[in-house]
């Protein structure tokens, strides 16, 4: 009764978030999705969606009708919802208890009018944009009257409401009208470029302005900052693709996205917006992205639909003092048009959908995004921050698609609301690994060696996810070549490395004095460090001339390499800034680590982001520290994302692993050890205080519930805190007072890196926990990360996750010998048949495993033939979940050979597998003989009557079986009907 319970429970909720916006879109679609799925009929979606009725009361007649047709159906209504509103606060299920619902997948219907309404959601999105067209087949088909047409196309309705409207008249119109439809779209031309759907041919001026726009922007993106901005490496030579993904699961992609999805229809889920947003980790590809585009661009090789692109940093933006106009903005940020400058922008204005505008950095911005200031005149003048939320917003240059990018923590609900999608990007692939490391070394023999080392070195592989970690390795080769294996473990390390690396070959200065390294550069370190440290309590990137000798960086200073020049096309000044912003917040920790000059509250202050961001305060650590002129202003009205808090706990991150025992030998002649003592203690009792707020704040559990902890935000960089300073002593103190059931990390972007910190600190919890990892990132490498807390893991889910057999081989090898180890979840991830062997052997060898659930992968009948074996053995698996492979009938009749004499058996699924009616016929075996299974799921397939009268047969001799699911089969209405009279317990 779990998930009917909840939508009672978070009725308020969910009609906050269905109904708040003022528009029935979210409703619609909800509705749309759960006709698809047949959960409400034709007659269930007219009582619902009257028009006329306020908006509130259609929603309640929906949550009326979900929860009077039971759990299943309050559990799909809650994945429809969720796909709707991914990120609706506070609704949803906080346990697994719907998961087998959740996981059903849609289903196909053979006739026309069928396919409108299992296709639905789709069919609106493909409809939205040609409603015209659709409706002049239907009236040269005859199928519509003037009249229809005119109801469907209300001004009242927005385009997608228009093509449901359209939808529902078809299905009064009968099958021949709903064919019309598809045809329609089948037959639908792809979109064509705007620029030839106009067949414009722009003016002269205006082909001159954009000769030189994307030569300036080609001159600009040809080489990398990381390698000094110089021709030793360009963009064309190094450039190796991360991994792009849809913030919003989208049920249409197949296969990975590419460059120009960022820009393209794909993944859409607000029409109505303009602006896409590309969010990534620091360091995690997203600028370098942006460059890529825009060298395409430029050169004529992609996103040639876009006439006009203009590039903009945030970063830059910011030592934008005046007010400007719109025109002001472009011309003198981007590219300055040599004559006709009105011709010029009056064109802009005139032809919106054929500009492309890119933000890099919304994170680097000082302001944070508001939506209070509206300005919708393209000439009116305005602070550059209000100019750039207008046109995110669209209230000015509506219609220009925009690309910004972001840290994901900066990019609040406010700015979401705005976005017409977010893509992901979320670093290398291993082989994007491989390939990187190979483009940045011309030697094939040294990229083999790197390449080896990092192969057993699998903490540090995990960490190369990140490029910019990828980048700082393959260009410290040499250091990693000759330092010990797996003395390279955190992120700490790798910045160490570099450091090291800078020095000792940017240094003229011989080693005579006996000094360690980091003695000899220590003053260097002390003025970079200042530097850095002040410019992100400033929110400052780039430094001038001025900020420089203000914080006593000399020319030798600079010469170190870790400032690179700033091609400030603003204001024409010369300015500095880090080679990375990564590296500006490693120079940072590094002065607070060894600088006598702060505050005694810095590392207090600096671990408390959180508490901070609440209060909304502006007494940061860093600012505590600059002259109050200094001190930047936040607006008010704006998101409370402090544009400041990710690159803050980057920083603490950094003094975490710079005080770890394993590095303080290095200080030890910079700082004397008592202070050096001291600060590690203020540490260690911020990441304990930070844990036990965490833990303090799990709710109670409610009646059958298990005891849950969903990790908020900071937890995870908590954890990584943790890990940095290799302390087991702390992790194990940390995690002392953790008592919980399942520890929930579900979306929480969670990589290798992410996995090796959480096997750290989690090895120390005191009871098993079930861990729940869906719909991360944590592939191969990051299973093999886990390996160190499988002994405390009793469940381990990981739908979605770009898992392989590889990775599984591995993690069983481990997992077999974990007493606790009793689920596992792997829904949705790229397994074949290689693995069910492991499977096999561990259902031999553990008599304890309760659930296996492999859902949605590459599984044949060789697959389910080796699970058999595995199973024939078994004596405690109650649920083994198979649905949307292709066993087929050999398959299914392999694990009912297996399973018939089960004592233990719940819970079978094999939905969407290919069975036929031999395969029906060989699973009424099970339910025969097997006296402890309750349910059986065998939803499309092809079984058809001959198998369900072998299936009836058997459940005669069972009272134990509760339903037995054969929705999507190959029988007829009637035969449908006549089956459901003689067993109740079958589901149609
Ligand atoms: N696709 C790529 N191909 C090759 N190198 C890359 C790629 N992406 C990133 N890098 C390397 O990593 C460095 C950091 O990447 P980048 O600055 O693009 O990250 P970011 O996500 O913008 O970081 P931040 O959020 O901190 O600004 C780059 O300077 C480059 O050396």
């Amino acid at each position: 009764m779990f998930v009917q319970k909840l939508v009672l429970r978070q009725r308020t909720e969910i009609l906050n978030a269905l109904c708040s916006s003022g528009s029935a879109e979210h409703l619609e679609q909800v509705l749309d999705i759960l006709l698809s799925q047949g959960e409400l009929t034709w007659e269930d979606y007219q009582n619902i969606q009257v028009s006329g009725r306020a908006l509130h009361c259609n929603a309640r007649k929906l949550l009326d009708l979900v929860y009077t047709k039971g759990e299943d159906t309050c559990g799909l209504f809650f994945a429809a919802f969720k796909r709707v509103l991914p990120d609706a606060k506070g609704v949803g299920t906080s346990s697994s208890g719907c998961s087998s619902t959740l996981e059903e997948k849609e289903e196909h219907q053979s006739t026309c009018t069928e396919t409108l309404l299992t296709q639905r959601p789709s069919l609106v999105e493909k409809l939205r944009g040609c409603i015209d067209g659709a409706l002049e087949d239907l009236v040269t088909s005859g199928h519509f009257t003037s009249a229809d047409c005119c109801e469907v196309q209300l001004p009242i309705h927005t385009p997608c409401q228009q093509a449901r409207r359209l939808l529902d008249h078809v299905r009064s119109k009968g099958e021949s009208a709903a064919k019309v439809v598809l045809q329609f779209i089948q037959h639908k031309q792809e979109p064509v470029s705007p620029l030839n759907q106009e067949k414009l041919t722009p003016p002269k001026e205006v082909l001159t302005y954009q000769k030189k726009l994307s030569s300036s922007i080609s001159a600009q993106s040809c080489f990398l900052s990381t390698y000094g901005g110089t021709s030793h490496m360009s963009l064309d030579d190094i450039y190796t693709d991360g991994q792009l993904e849809l913030a919003h699961n989208c049920v249409d992609v197949h296969g990975p996205l590419g460059l120009e999805d960022i820009v393209g229809a794909v993944g859409t889920v607000n029409k109505e917006a303009d602006t896409v947003l590309v969010s990534g980790e620091a360091g995690g590809g997203k600028s370098t992205l942006l460059q890529r585009l825009h060298l395409l661009w430029a050169r004529g090789a992609a996103l040639q639909d876009f006439l006009l692109l203009f590039p903009f940093s945030c970063r830059r933006l910011n030592s934008e003092q005046r007010e400007l106009s719109l025109q002001e903005l472009l011309f003198q940020h981007c590219c300055w048009p040599d004559r006709q400058q009105e011709e010029i922008f009056q064109f802009i204005l005139d032809h919106p959908h054929l500009i492309l505008f890119t933000f890099d950095g919304l994170d680097e911005l000082k302001q944070s995004f508001s939506d209070e200031h509206r300005l919708c005149c393209p000439t009116q003048r305005a602070p550059v921050h209000i100019l750039l939320f207008n046109l995110i917003q669209g209230s000015l240059m509506k219609g220009v698609r925009k690309v910004v990018t972001s840290r994901p923590e900066a990019a609040g609900p406010l700015f979401k609301r705005h976005l017409c999608k977010e893509v992901l990007l979320k670093g290398f692939s291993p082989s994007g690994i491989d390939c990187f490391v190979r483009k940045h070394h011309s030697d094939a023999h040294v990229a083999a060696k790197v390449l080896e080392s990092l192969r057993t070195n699998t903490a540090l592989l995990g960490l190369c996810h990140s490029p910019v970690l990828c980048w700082i390795v393959s260009q410290c080769h040499k250091e990693l070549l000759g330092c010990g294996e797996g003395s390279l473990q955190t992120i700490t390390d790798v910045y160490l490395m570099i450091l090291q690396n800078f020095f000792q070959h940017k240094s003229s200065l011989k080693n005579t004095a006996g000094l360690c390294w980091l003695e000899q550069h220590l003053q260097t370190v002390l003025h970079l460090g200042k530097l850095a440290f002040d410019g992100i309590g400033a929110t400052c990137y780039i430094f001038s001339g001025t900020d420089l000798e203000t914080c006593g960086v000399t020319e030798k200073d600079i010469c170190m390499g870790f400032l690179m020049q700033s091609k400030d096309i603003s204001t024409h000044a010369e300015g500095y800034e880090f080679l990375h912003l990564t590296m500006q917040c490693f120079f940072a920790a590094l002065y607070i680590v060894l600088s006598d000059n702060t505050d005694r509250s810095t590392i207090p202050k600096l671990f408390e982001t959180r508490k901070m961001k609440e209060a909304g305060q502006s007494s940061r650590c860093f600012i505590a520290c600059l002259p109050s002129t200094d001190q930047p202003q936040r607006p008010s009205g704006g998101e409370t994302t402090a544009a400041e808090t990710p690159n803050q706990q980057i920083t603490a991150t950094f003094v975490s692993g710079l005080l770890s025992q394993r590095h303080r030998s290095l200080w030890l002649h910079c700082c004397p050890s008592a202070v050096m003592e001291k600060r590690v203690r203020q540490v260690v009792k911020c990441l304990s205080k930070g844990m036990q707020k965490h833990f303090k704040s799990i709710p109670q559990p409610v009646e059958g519930e298990k005891k849950s902890m969903h990790a908020m935000p900071g937890f995870v960089w908590l954890i990584k805190c943790i890990y940095e300073m290799q302390e087991d002593r702390v992790a194990k103190e940390a995690m002392s007072k953790l008592e919980v059931d399942h520890l929930k990390l579900t979306y929480c972007n969670i990589g290798p890196v992410e996995c090796t910190a959480l096997a750290y600190v989690l090895q120390h919890l005191r009871n098993p926990v079930g861990l729940q990892l869906d719909n991360n990132s944590v592939g191969d490498v990051g299973v093999e990360q886990l390996l160190p807390c499988m002994h405390i893991c009793n469940s381990l889910y990981l739908r979605n996750n770009n898992i392989t057999d590889e990775g599984i081989r591995k993690l069983l090898a481990k997992t077999i010998q974990c007493e606790n180890f009793k689920k596992i979840a792997l829904f949705n991830n790229n397994l074949t048949d290689a693995c069910t062997q492991h499977f096999s052997r561990l259902l031999q060898i553990k008599q304890n495993f309760v659930s296996l659930r492999l859902g949605n992968n590459n599984l044949t009948e060789e697959g389910a033939k080796q699970l058999a074996e595995g199973l024939k053995c078994n004596h405690s698996l109650q649920y083994l979940g198979l649905w949307g492979n292709k066993i087929g009938d050999v398959g299914a009749e392999a694990l009912a050979d297996a399973l018939e004499n089960s004592k233990t058996l719940v819970w079978l699924s094999l939905v969407d597998n290919g069975v036929g009616s031999a395969g029906a016929c060989a699973l009424s075996n099970i339910i025969k003989n097997c006296t402890s299974l309750e349910e059986l799921w065998l939803t499309e397939n092809h079984i058809t009557r001959s198998g369900v009268e072998r299936l009836i047969q058997a459940m005669q001799h069972n009272t134990h079986v509760k339903s037995v699911w054969l929705r999507n089969n190959d029988l007829s209405l009637e035969e449908v009907e006549e089956m459901k009279q003689r067993e109740s317990r079958l589901t149609f």
